[in-house]
């Protein structure tokens, strides 16, 4: 949406006014979802009105008390046992890409202990009920939280390179992709706005990040795009891609674009605001 085209004259003098009685923007925020203005919308009308950079909504939009994650600093990030190379990064989204994160071993050693429990993968709908979905035609499983040696260790090592407690996770997700499927252009944090918002966030809150780490490299296609930046992460064996995207930050949309050729392993560790 282009909300300058959006915004009638009389809305605009209202937050401009509101805003000049001494009320920050988070209050014209809320005074306009109370009066029925969707969350997005309220966000980009008043950024526009006021003039603010975009982020400045979504910085302190987490609920009271969740945590945020600590973005991995260039050139190299320690993890416990591991030093990560920070190969690049992007302030919006808040985005890196991590090499190295997994050995090669430990990549074929996920694998291996996830092949026997593939089950088509789901998504969870507007009502917070998990369905089988034609955007995402992977195959997939769920580890407990760490419930093997291997996975409690990639727990803990992400938990020490984002700042977040392991208790923060949800448990690892391991996705396989054969030739022509995909995940279609999709947000990880769940949207306040459906009515099963609450279902899904009852239990540890908000999604706040995501690390999708890539265990094997296909021969051809299977990027993460991000296609309101137009950036697309190569699927490189033993890398990730680290986003973040506190109060629901549009940029984060993404996709896991079609394998051409070959097959493509991920896992994928989301985390929320509290503990999950
Ligand atoms: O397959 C990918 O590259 C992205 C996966 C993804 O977006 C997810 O698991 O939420
Ligand atoms: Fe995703």
């Amino acid at each position: 949406m282009n909300p300058s085209s959006t915004i009638s004259p009389e809305l605009r003098e209202w937050i401009l006014a509101t805003a000049h009685a001494g009320h920050d923007p988070r209050a014209v925020l809320e005074l306009m979802r109370a009066h029925g203005y969707g969350l997005h919308q309220s966000r980009a009308i008043i950024t526009e009105v006021l003039k603010l950079p975009a982020a400045t909504l979504l910085a302190d939009a987490a609920a009271p008390g969740g945590l945020r994650a600590k973005h991995p600093e260039a050139p190299l990030a320690r993890a416990g046992d591991r030093e990560i190379r920070v190969a690049l990064s992007m302030d919006r989204p808040a985005l890196r890409v991590l090499e190295g994160l997994l050995t090669g071993e430990e990549c074929d050693e996920l694998i291996a202990l996830a092949e026997p429990r593939l089950a088509r993968a789901l998504t969870v709908d507007a009502a917070g009920k998990q369905q089988v979905d034609q955007r995402r035609t992977s195959a997939g499983m769920f580890f407990k939280l760490g419930e093997l040696p291997l996975v409690a260790q990639l727990e803990q090592r992400i938990a020490e390179l984002l700042g977040i407690p392991v208790t923060h996770g949800e448990g690892l997700q391991i996705l396989h992709y054969l030739p022509g499927q995909e995940y279609t252009p999709h947000y990880d944090w769940f949207d306040p706005e459906q009515p099963g918002y609450s279902a899904v966030t009852a239990l540890g809150g908000q999604r706040i990040a995501s690390v999708v780490m890539y265990l094997n490299t296909p021969e051809a296609g299977g990027g993460t795009a991000f296609p309101e930046v137009g950036l697309t992460i190569t699927a490189l064996r033993g890398s990730a891609v680290y986003f973040a995207y506190e109060g629901g930050d549009t940029s984060s949309l993404h996709a896991g674009l079609p394998v051409l050729r070959g097959e493509k392993w991920i896992a994928t560790k989301w985390l929320r605001e509290r503990p999950y």
